[in-house]
């Protein structure tokens, strides 16, 4: 939008240009500061008269609040080759974020134009999802007043010092000088350009960048030291036994493969616990053969070598059989094993001391890795999230605003509208028929039981029990939300992340803790309680400052 500046009475001070443009919604504008060159500055206090609408004129002297995004600016992205290659030679370098991995980001919009300060009134925090940079005020800034952000400690310009200018500090002059130096935006950025490539929707996203924080399901102990470590069975009598083998040894005194078929040919009956160290086969199709090949064991390994002697791992009954009457040695006998895979190098050679056992840092349950794509997917589906929010309050289409006496009723009792979404999973979209949207009906219905989260398991039920030939589901026999990601405004209440668990749910993201209530995480955490038979993952949605937070996490969901 282009205003004239029609007068400069207010302030009295010497302002250089006689038009400028305002930028954005905030109405920014740019002007010239003495040493610095151009700075963005916030409302102008002075009368504008818009050219495109000669009627029009506003007087625009008001505050800018704290935490009011002031400006989203898009940014171009280069490579680290186009960047060595070519941007750091260039004017561009002046004016772009480097990310630690080497990349380039140059903010368009106002971006490029916010000037220096120790003391910025502006912070901004770049999302990588959207490809933006987002400014928001980290206090009130008062009309006329420079708005500044941090560039970091190692500038490569003579600062003009102070807190950040105020219209006093106007220059008639374009100062070329701002053009100079190198422009290398670093570290002061709340989550800096992230290096998640922007190229590839493939590429792998570092924890750190997801545009969501994991809740960790604290179901193991950190197993630190040996007394962490969770054995097989506590009593002596009710651990495994491990079958002592003898050891072969070479002529040069190294120990080789100990347990040694006596004859190539495998018994085609292997008794359940053989009485000698003789296989008749190789272990492993001995302990298949012998059905000890146990899915329960996978995080143990089956054969132990030390030394001269190796131990083969037969079971974990809790009441071994008798065993046939051997020598010492060669006979079965029991030993505490760690009952689950070590996650860390530390716990791993903590469980060995027991029995050697699998290194898995990754639980079964725990999520995967995630692509850019994926975050992509998962961030479109907040975006939907959102705006259903948004229309059930404002378009009046949810509990609020069903009746203008309830939604007062319902703002003074500080209740909102909770919002669940359930989108067209990704990469698999063949898993569900359509997305699904569900409110909070409880006060409409007049039933305690119609929080959002159950309303949506029932809408996903009855459309897959309407799919044709799906007698499973129409039967109820089939677990409701299997391999499906769940999208909520509030953390759901203990009773419907029960529901959610017994629906086989994927993952739920949320946008509010709710620690009075909540069941992922806030009153309790159902998922990571002991004896569940599913467990799913938690994701915190982290605060998206473009979209100042209207839900209210006092309210009870
Ligand atoms: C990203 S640009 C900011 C916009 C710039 N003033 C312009 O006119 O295009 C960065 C450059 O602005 C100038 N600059 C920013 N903050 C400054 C400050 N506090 N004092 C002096 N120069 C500053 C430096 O020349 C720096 O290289």
């Amino acid at each position: 939008m282009y205003v004239s500046l029609e007068s400069t009475a207010m302030t009295g001070l010497p302002i250089t240009a006689t038009t400028t443009w305002v930028l954005n919604p905030t109405r920014c504008h740019l002007r010239t500061i003495q040493g610095k060159g151009r700075g963005v500055f916030g409302t102008i206090r002075s009368q504008f008269t818009l050219t495109h609408s000669s009627s029009s004129s506003f007087s625009a002297t008001q505050t800018i609040p704290a935490r009011t995004v002031i400006e989203t600016s898009p940014v171009l992205l280069f490579s680290k080759q186009e960047y060595d290659d070519h941007g750091r030679h260039t004017l561009l370098d002046h004016y772009t974020f480097n990310s630690r991995d080497g990349r380039m980001a140059l903010a368009l919009g106002l971006g490029s134009l916010f000037n220096h300060a120790e003391n910025p009134n502006v912070s901004f925090s770049v999302d990588i999802v959207r490809e933006r940079i987002v400014y928001t005020s980290t206090r009130a800034i008062q009309p006329d007043e420079e708005l500044c952000i941090f560039y970091g400690h190692q500038l490569w310009f003579d600062p003009v010092d102070g807190p950040p200018s105020r219209t006093s500090d106007l220059d008639e002059n374009t100062d070329s000088d701002a053009w100079g130096g190198l422009a290398d935006i670093q570290g002061h950025t709340d989550d800096n350009v992230a290096s998640a490539s922007f190229e590839n929707v493939d590429n792998i996203v570092t924890e750190d960048d997801l545009p969501f924080t994991w809740k960790k399901l604290s179901l193991e102990k950190e197993e630190e030291q040996l007394d962490d470590i969770e054995l097989g069975n506590p009593t002596p009598r009710s651990v495994i036994g491990p079958l002592l083998t003898h050891s072969t040894q070479s002529r040069d005194g190294s120990s080789t493969y100990p347990i040694q078929p006596t004859s190539r040919r495998c018994s085609s009956t292997p008794t359940p616990f053989p009485s000698s160290i003789v296989l008749t086969c190789p272990p492993f199709r001995w302990l298949k053969q012998a059905g000890l090949d146990k899915d329960a064991l996978s995080h143990l390994k089956r054969i132990r070598r030390q030394a001269a002697l190796s131990t083969l791992l037969l079971d974990t009954s809790p009441d071994p059989p008798p065993l046939p009457p051997e020598s010492a040695l060669e006979r079965p006998y029991q030993l505490p094993v760690p009952r689950h895979p070590a996650r860390t190098p530390t716990s791993l050679a903590l469980k060995n001391t027991y029995w050697p056992t699998v290194l898995c840092p990754r639980r079964k349950w725990e999520p995967e890795p995630w692509t850019m794509a994926r975050v992509r997917w998962a961030s479109d589906a907040v975006d939907r999230l959102k705006r259903a929010y948004t229309d059930a309050v404002i378009a009046q289409n949810g509990e609020v605003g069903r009746d203008p006496f309830m939604r007062i009723r319902m703002l003074m009792c500080r209740q909102l509208p909770v919002v669940v979404h359930v989108p067209i999973p990704h990469p698999d979209p063949t898993q569900l028929s359509r997305p699904f949207f569900a409110y909070d009906t409880r006060m409409s219905t007049s039933h305690p039981l119609r929080h959002a989260a159950l309303d949506v398991i029932r809408q996903i039920a009855d459309d897959r029990a309407a799919q044709p030939g799906d007698e499973a589901a129409k039967n109820g026999a089939q677990y409701l939300l299997t391999g499906l990601s769940l999208f909520i405004t509030h953390e759901p209440c203990v009773m419907c992340t029960m529901a959610l668990l017994h629906s086989r749910v994927k993952e739920v993201f949320y946008l509010v803790p709710m620690p009075r209530t909540g069941g992922c995480g806030g009153l309790t955490c159902i998922p990571s309680l002991k004896g569940v038979n599913h467990r799913f993952s938690i994701g915190v949605w982290k605060e998206d400052p473009d979209w100042p937070d209207p839900l209210d996490p006092t309210i009870d969901v």
